[in-house]
């Protein structure tokens, strides 16, 4: 099960994942925000994280104008490791190194081909562990601080 969120400004992009997720049956579940009203990307990027995090959801996607925002609140969330990513490698290597559990773009930077392809390899690639073990508890770590 995926969690998918985004606040107005990725509404539209969250729409068109939707759509791929749902051809590739792929679940998902929907956080919200369910129109392009305004509203607040920290209350979806918390929702997106929350659902990881508690383990209900093994991975999620969060989209706002930018990604930046949204991956910022994701990231407050314990356990969270979200990556913004507008690019394929970076897609790629955020699980094969970082083992990011949240992958987060914007509607405002990047189309929805390109955005299919991040949502793809993201969640077709598989951490690599070893050397990576290490920094990624290092990460846990400062959760504590
Ligand atoms: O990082 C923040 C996001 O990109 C938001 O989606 C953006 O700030 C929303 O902007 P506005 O309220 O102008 O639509």
């Amino acid at each position: 099960m995926i969690a998918i969120g985004s606040d107005h400004a990725g509404y539209r992009l969250k729409e068109e994942i939707k759509k791929y997720l749902d051809e590739a049956g792929i679940a998902y579940r929907d956080v919200g925000t369910d129109s392009e009203q305004s509203t607040d990307y920290p209350i979806y990027g918390a929702a997106v994280g929350r659902a990881v995090a508690s383990g209900e959801c093994e991975k999620g996607i969060a989209i706002c104008g930018t990604g930046v925002g949204i991956s910022m609140a994701a990231n407050k969330i314990k356990g969270v490791r979200a990556a913004c990513c507008s690019d394929y490698f970076s897609a790629k290597y955020t699980r094969l190194h970082n083992d990011a559990n949240v992958l987060c773009f914007g509607e405002r930077v990047v189309g929805v081909g390109l955005a299919i392809e991040l949502v793809k390899v993201f969640l077709e690639t598989e951490y690599e562990g070893g050397r990576h073990q290490r920094r990624v508890d290092l990460i846990a770590k400062l959760e504590e601080e």
